[in-house]
């Protein structure tokens, strides 16, 4: 799969172990940044990740900051986006079936290491339901019908 990850200062470190990850289990990954733990503001890399996922450059993107919660707000702020904050693999996994996220949020302050592989890869391996999700996710694109 082509996966973006992006993150702010704070998941810098943990950006780099999800991508050689993610890059061995045969995923191409595009790494948006930042290469430092230099103070960055995670809306400037939320924005890049959403225009990856949004024009279809990368299907899914990983979206990582302090706790998960800025840099998951600034994802969800493209209509194409759905980030999913999530701390354990169920809610990973039911990101995907019930609400089709293409965008994963996770805490590096919060969640350890092994803790966020495991959701991932419920995230990954986890087909949207459709059905009567279906219309449902439709209507997150229509916020006003
Ligand atoms: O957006 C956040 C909190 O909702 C993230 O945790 C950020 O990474 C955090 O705010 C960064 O904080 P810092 O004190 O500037 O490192």
């Amino acid at each position: 799969m082509r996966i973006a990850i992006a993150s702010d200062h704070a998941a810098v470190d943990l950006k780099a172990t999800l991508r050689e990850y993610l890059i061995n289990l045969g995923h191409e990954v595009a790494d948006l940044g930042p290469e430092t733990a230099d103070r960055v503001d995670y809306p400037d890399y939320g924005y890049k990740l959403a225009s990856v996922v949004a024009d279809g450059t990368a299907e899914y993107g990983v979206a990582l900051c302090g706790s998960g919660i800025g840099i998951s707000i600034a994802v969800n702020r493209d209509p194409a986006c759905r980030c999913a904050l999530v701390s354990e693999p169920l809610s990973a996994a039911l990101a995907r079936e019930h609400n089709n996220a293409n965008v994963i949020a996770m805490g590096a302050r919060l969640t350890g290491e092994d803790m966020a592989k495991a959701c991932l890869d419920a995230f990954l391996s986890t087909e949207f339901g459709g059905g009567r999700h279906a219309g449902r996710v439709e209507k997150l694109s229509n916020p006003t019908s």
